[in-house]
């Protein structure tokens, strides 16, 4: 059992085929991300349908659009625009003329002029130079192509837009309908930003593990409580990088992971990490260094965007990303050790302290796996912030825990639905050892450690930590009693 670091790859035109999502499992991914950005209704129906043909668990999570502004649909898909050229930005779906730039956004009369409007994460730079009645016209600073559906940001402006937008209420109820139970939501400020979320997912009558994005400098600001209220974070570098100078993504990233890791989160590093191989089919020296450098710094999980979803080697890429991951994931704890330690000193709750001595355990016993029956994945996700060397087997009888844990790092969640909590301890370490036992997870001269609760009915959290030989215990059998 490898494959520690998780990958999660966009789906698009390139991976949408089954014979290719086969391949992009078999290379390696944890789950695929939907970017309801792109796409229509019948395409994203596809892209599921084709995924849970192969897979029906397949852990699937959308990225919501969010209060955000797009091109419309441009001619021919993209046009060249030159270095001092100017263009018309309109409200409008369609482009009609090449200098003129269709955005989603009603309120373009509020753009003053001399603010910088960037397209497609910082591609394409420009400025205002006029407004005219709902038009603006702004002088192109930096030149390339502007394609269809490309993120345009403008600079020091807040989005006259709520944060769940009509559209992201209709991207979302799709996504409830096809029992998706991932979300990366975009464009979160605040806690409360997630706390309305929350209730409009109760109202819905469902919930879902939702990954708030970072991307503004608010968001920035308020990572402890937006943290908090969510189930894990991603970095988004995309819109961090314009919305904020570009020199600060680096730092950033390294104290989001480390609040993530701290708090016992997934965290996913997200955008451009092996950006040239849309075109070619091997990676730069800088990106294998950046994928390398972010599994180091205790990622859980990496992300692959346009390379899986529109370039020419979205198998490659995930076949990358997992050499690079193979590499290095197993010297991550020792690299995270000596600033946990100094962080846990008397501040650690029960659950944790178990955590970490699991962590310990399995490093001095050299323990094949460290088995966790979980309720709501708390322990497993306790673990995993050391890092062990070893997998964590986690089983669970709640399905929607299990899809969160596919993108925690090291662990590897099992759905147990008929898991009885009635069992006496023994009984129940006995049947998980057993089903990995007979699965050839573990074999007979392997010792593994348990954590769990001492209490199974009362669920009053874990506290316990037993370490078995595997052999021993396939011997002793259900009642812990030796025939022999
Ligand atoms: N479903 C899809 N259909 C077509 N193209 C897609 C799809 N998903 C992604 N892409 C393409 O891949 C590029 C990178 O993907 P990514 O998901 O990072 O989007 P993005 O536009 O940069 O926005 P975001 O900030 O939401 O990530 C997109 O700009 C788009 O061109
Ligand atoms: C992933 C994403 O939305 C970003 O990097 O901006």
């Amino acid at each position: 059992m490898n494959n520690f670091t998780k990958i999660l790859a966009t789906i698009g035109p390139a991976t949408c085929q089954p014979e290719t999502i086969r391949k992009l499992f078999d290379a390696g991914i944890n789950a695929i991300r939907i970017n309801m950005s792109h796409g229509d209704r019948s395409s994203q129906t596809e892209y599921i349908q084709n995924i849970r043909k192969l897979n029906d668990n397949f852990p699937i999570l959308i990225d919501t659009k969010g209060p955000e502004i797009r091109t419309g649909k441009i001619l021919n898909n993209a046009v060249d625009v030159g270095v001092g050229s100017t263009l018309r930005l309109i409200e409008s779906e369609t482009q009609m003329e090449p200098d003129t730039i269709p955005v989603d956004y009603p309120h373009l009369d509020e753009i003053p002029v001399g603010t910088r409007i960037l397209f497609d994460d910082g591609l394409v730079e420009s400025e205002v130079v006029k407004q005219e009645g709902n038009a603006l016209f702004v002088r192109v600073i930096n030149d390339g192509p502007i394609g269809t559906g490309k993120k345009v940001t403008i600079q020091g402006y807040r989005v006259q837009l709520p944060f769940l937008t009509e559209r992201d209420k209709q991207d979302i109820q799709f996504a409830v309908e096809k029992k998706i139970r991932l979300m990366a939501v975009s464009f979160v400020r605040s806690a409360d930003d997630i706390k309305s979320l929350k209730s409009y997912l109760a109202a819905l009558g469902t919930t879902m593990m939702l990954f708030s994005k970072i991307e503004t400098g608010e968001a920035v600001a308020n990572l402890e409580e937006i943290l908090e209220e969510s189930d894990g974070i991603m970095v988004a570098r995309g819109d961090l990088g314009v919305e904020l100078p570009l020199q600060e993504v680096p730092e950033i990233q390294n104290r989001i992971i480390k609040q993530c890791n701290q708090a016992g989160k997934p965290v996913i590093v997200a955008t451009q990490m092996l950006e040239s191989m849309r075109e070619n089919a091997r990676p730069t020296r800088a990106e294998v260094n950046d994928v390398a450098h972010a599994i180091l710094q205790g990622a859980d999980a990496i992300m692959l965007s346009a390379e899986t979803a529109t370039g020419k080697y979205p198998i490659r890429s995930v076949e990358m990303m997992r050499l690079i991951s193979n590499q290095y994931e197993k010297q991550v704890s020792g690299i995270i050790k000596k600033y946990r330690r100094k962080e846990e000193v008397g501040r650690t709750g029960i659950a944790q302290y178990i955590a970490k001595a699991a962590y310990h355990a399995s490093e001095e016993l050299g323990a094949k796996a460290i088995l966790t029956p979980t309720e709501s994945g708390f322990t497993a996700r306790n673990v995993s912030r050391f890092k062990p060397k070893c997998p964590i087997l986690a089983s669970t009888r709640d399905s929607i825990v299990v899809q969160l844990l596919h993108l925690v790092w090291g662990v590897f969640p099992r759905l147990d639905i008929d898991a009885t909590l009635d069992l006496n301890h023994y009984a129940m370490s006995y049947q998980l050892i057993e089903h990995y036992y007979k699965t050839g997870i573990l074999s007979e001269q392997d010792r593994i450690i348990i954590i769990s609760g001492s209490n199974l009915m009362t669920k009053r959290g874990t506290n316990l930590l037993e370490v078995y030989s595997v052999k021993d215990i396939i011997e002793d059998g259900l009642t812990g009693k030796s025939d022999a």
